[in-house]
C-alpha cells in the first residue's frame, strides 16, 4: 500500500506537519519539528516534538503523530510527512522507523524543510529487513 498521493492530499499533508511545529515542546533542543500522518482510512493526524527534562524521554514529532492515530483506533498508515526547520530535509530517527513500522511497513515517507530540497522515499528504504508484528506470528 505506498501508491502515489494525489497533490491536493499531499500538500494538506505538509501543511499539517509545517502547522504541528507550532505546538513543539523543545525547551532543550529548541528544534521545532511537526509530522502528520495519513492513514489508510483516509483521517490525518498530527503531532509535534515533546522533549523531557530526563533528556532520553523526548518524543519525536512522527511517533506523536503516529500515536495519536493509534489512539483514535487507526491501525494502519500510508504516508508520514515529517517538518524539520532545517535548510536541508532530514529522515525519521531510527525510534521512528521502528514505530512506523509497526504501522505501515510500506508506508511513504517524506520529509520537508525551509529549503527547497525534499526527500520522498519509503520505510522499507529506510529501515529494510525490519523486525516487525510478522515475526511474531
Ligand atoms: O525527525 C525528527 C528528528 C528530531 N526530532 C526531535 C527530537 C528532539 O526533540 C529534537 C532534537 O533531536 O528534535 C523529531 O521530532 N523528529
Ligand atoms: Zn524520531
Amino acid at each position: 500500500m505506498n501508491s502515489p498521493l494525489n497533490s491536493a492530499l499531499l500538500h494538506e499533508l505538509e501543511s499539517t506537519a509545517r502547522s504541528a511545529a507550532a505546538a513543539a515542546y523543545a525547551p532543550y533542543s529548541k528544534f521545532r519539528v511537526g509530522a502528520s500522518v495519513l492513514m489508510d482510512s483516509g483521517r490525518i493526524f498530527h503531532g509535534c516534538n515533546v522533549e523531557n527534562a530526563s533528556y532520553g524521554l523526548c518524543n519525536c514529532a512522527e511517533r506523536t503523530a503516529l500515536f495519536s492515530a493509534a489512539a483514535a483506533g487507526e491501525r494502519s498508515v500510508h504516508a508520514v510527512v515529517v517538518y524539520t526547520p532545517t535548510a536541508a530535509p532530514t529522515t525519521p530517527c531510527g525510534a521512528c522507523r521502528q514505530v512506523i513500522n509497526e504501522f505501515g511497513p510500506d508506508a511513504l515517507v517524506i520529509s520537508i524543510c525551509d529549503g527547497p530540497d525534499r526527500i520522498e522515499t519509503t520505510l522499507s528504504a529506510l529501515l529494510p529487513a525490519a523486525f516487525g508484528p510478522k515475526n511474531l506470528l
